[in-house]
């Protein structure tokens, strides 16, 4: 509890390649879609129950790219320890945790690359937003630039989002058998607890 998602890539996260170091192309490369910063309109916006929420401020395309999830690259160690901090302070209901766990499933199907980004001090405007049980608007995509080891996570739109709508993803699966913080999406089919990462 207190961190969120465990994305499988290959199982509800895309992967994408685009231009990297290795290119000769420049920052206006087409094939460099996700690396000039955010290009649609945003607003954070305050709510008594998720605390901070990221809302659309424009019509969103389907498909449009919104944001990168910006962080702390961490060692699977250090997340942990640091989940641990999070888990405890959490509880009091005046922290909002973003350590967000990735796993990519590699093409031999045997490994899996587990990357720990935490926007919870060091992020961007994308570590506001919040969770819903349907999956919310936002889709997740594995983005590696040519000749990086390290995929960076990127926010597209799932569907069509109007000026005003809260922009939401799906942190992972919520067992509602077990403890956790409660959920406050207002979806129909909130399960009542926020998913949390057994790590
Ligand atoms: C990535 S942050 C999102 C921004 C956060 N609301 C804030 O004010 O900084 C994730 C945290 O937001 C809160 N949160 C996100 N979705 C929520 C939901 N559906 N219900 C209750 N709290 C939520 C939880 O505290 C969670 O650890």
């Amino acid at each position: 509890m207190g961190s969120f998602s465990s994305s499988n890539a290959g199982n509800g996260t895309d992967l994408m390649t685009e231009c990297g170091t290795n290119c000769s192309c420049g920052v206006e490369c087409v094939n460099r879609l996700t690396q000039r910063g955010v290009s649609v309109k945003l607003r954070i916006v305050k709510d008594r129950n998720k605390g901070w929420g990221l809302h659309a401020a424009q019509f969103i395309h389907r498909g449009q790219f919104v944001c990168e999830y910006a962080g702390e690259f961490l060692t699977t160690e250090e997340a942990r320890t640091r989940q641990r901090t999070y888990d405890e302070f959490a509880c009091g209901g005046g922290l909002h945790p973003a350590l967000l766990v990735v796993r990519e499933h590699l093409p031999s199907g045997k490994a899996c690359l587990r990357v720990n980004i935490d926007a919870t001090k060091v992020g961007n405007i994308a570590r506001f937003v919040n969770h819903s049980c349907d999956g919310g608007n936002l889709s997740t995509v594995l983005v590696r630039n040519s000749g990086s080891l390290l995929p960076r996570l990127c926010f597209f739109a799932a569907k069509d989002v109007v000026d005003g709508e809260e922009l939401t993803f799906g942190y992972g699966v919520a067992d509602p058998t077990k403890q956790g913080r409660p959920c406050f999406c207002g979806s129909s089919c909130c399960v009542g607890r926020l998913p949390s990462e057994e790590t």
